[in-house]
């Protein structure tokens, strides 16, 4: 046992979130932050979320539950729908222009979500008490305002952009940090460049 605390509440001194004078303006569709990533990038096996900005630091999100995303027959696999989720809470960074991973990621799943459905997510930054992050996010199915099929509570861990040229394979950081759009985004991200 670690004797870390596993709560997701923010501290009573947290902060209420900053949206970055820079952000993009709600509405507008946030680029993938990297082209492999599952999630937001271009793979044919991934989810290939696309993501806006809402108002405050919240973004919304949609993606189609493929034939490869399945876990049951004709149903979306949780870890699918987790990731989704992970992705959308993850592009809540742009709005703050901070870089941060994943610590914890605490998912409900509420009903079975169909293949063929478009999940609808919301999320949005709830409280900030130094590095850490906590956010929430929801999912429905097949519109904004259809029914929840999953929710989550996360805390995101604000990290330097080091933590991937340090324990990112070689290959792909090599590859990156040669690609000026990827360098461009991190330069974007560091609070201290
Ligand atoms: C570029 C963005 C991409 C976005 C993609 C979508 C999001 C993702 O999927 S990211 C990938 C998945 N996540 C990861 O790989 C992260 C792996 N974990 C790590 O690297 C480290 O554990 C990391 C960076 C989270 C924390 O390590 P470290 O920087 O040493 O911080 P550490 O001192 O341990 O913790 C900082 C604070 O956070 C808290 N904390 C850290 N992890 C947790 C956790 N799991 N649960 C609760 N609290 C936690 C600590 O208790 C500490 O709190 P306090 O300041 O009050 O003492």
């Amino acid at each position: 046992m670690s004797g870390r605390t596993t709560g997701l509440t923010p501290p009573e001194d947290s902060k209420a979130p900053v949206r970055h004078p820079d952000a993009p303006a709600p509405g507008e569709t946030l680029g993938a932050h990297y082209d492999q990533c599952f999630g937001c990038g271009h793979q044919p096996g991934g989810l290939g979320l696309t993501t806006r900005a809402g108002e405050g630091v919240s973004v919304t999100a949609e993606f189609t539950v493929r034939t490869g995303h399945q876990g049951a027959p004709g149903l979306a696999h949780g870890g699918v729908l987790a990731a989704a989720l992970d992705e959308t809470l993850g592009s809540l960074n742009w709005l703050q222009r901070v870089i941060a991973v994943t610590g914890r990621l605490e998912t409900d799943f509420v009903r079975p979500v169909p293949v063929g459905a478009e999940l609808h997510l919301e999320a949005r930054v709830d409280a900030v008490h130094g590095r850490k992050i906590y956010c929430s996010a929801t999912g429905r199915i097949d519109a904004p305002d259809g029914p929840v099929a999953v929710r989550a509570q996360a805390l995101f861990i604000e990290v330097r952009v080091d933590h991937f040229i340090e324990n990112g394979r070689t290959e792909e950081i090599d590859a990156a940090l040669a690609d000026p759009d990827q360098v461009r985004v991190a330069r974007a991200f560091e609070v201290n460049p």
